[in-house]
């Protein structure tokens, strides 16, 4: 990782708590993914040789940027996020990080946008949104996901009680496995399996 790059986290990291503790307005925080987290998706990413991912809940673009580097040339970050001047904040960073060529922002509502994608198009995805959503979301997100693939959903320790009715669709779904990380606010990181192709 480049130091210019690395600086760049660290700016927004330090952006993000000041920002975030002098605010009560929760739609002005930046909510963004700790340091720890972002690398774990960065090694995610980079295992599974994931090429086309996708972020609901990009904010500032913090954790898009750990997603962006990751990905590396030839790979790209679809990321979407609902409030328009955070996905300005997010172009900006996007612009700066030199990582803009690698990612698609999408302004809208991600269920609409989700809702419209391809079964399989997606080989990683990361959600980090309204969790009062997921529930409405999980057809959608399990059809969108490729097979032998992850989705990873943040804030599953740190709010694991509003994540209680998602756990228990995914838990009824024979084509998903999954493990829960102390990773940042923790991390549930979900296999979709790939079948038995024999
Ligand atoms: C926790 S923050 C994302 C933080 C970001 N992933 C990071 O670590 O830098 C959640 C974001 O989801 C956005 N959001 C909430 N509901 C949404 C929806 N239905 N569609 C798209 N974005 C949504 C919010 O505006 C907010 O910026």
């Amino acid at each position: 990782m480049e130091q210019a790059f690395t600086e760049l986290l660290r700016e927004l990291e330090e952006f993000g708590e000041a920002n975030d503790s002098s605010t009560d307005q929760r739609s002005r925080k930046m909510l963004n993914i700790t340091h720890d987290t972002g690398a774990f998706l960065a090694v995610l990413v980079k295992a599974c040789k994931a090429r086309n991912v996708l972020e609901i809940g990009t904010s500032n673009g913090y954790s898009t940027l750990w997603l962006a580097d990751a990905v590396g040339e030839g790979g790209t970050v679809t990321t979407v996020e609902l409030a328009e001047e955070k996905a300005e904040m997010a172009r900006d960073n996007f612009r700066r990080a030199g990582l803009h060529s690698r990612i698609r922002q999408i302004t809208d509502d991600a269920g609409s946008f989700i809702a419209g994608r391809d079964a399989g198009e997606y080989d990683f995805l990361f959600l980090d949104s309204n969790r009062a959503q997921y529930v409405g979301w999980w057809d959608s997100l399990r059809r969108i996901l490729a097979d032998g693939c992850l989705l990873v959903i943040d804030n599953a320790v740190s709010h694991a009680h509003q994540l209680e009715e998602f756990s228990k669709l995914v838990e009824a779904s024979d084509d998903f496995s999954g493990v829960l990380l102390p990773v940042g606010k923790g991390e549930l990181v979900l296999l979709k399996e790939a079948g038995d192709a024999s």
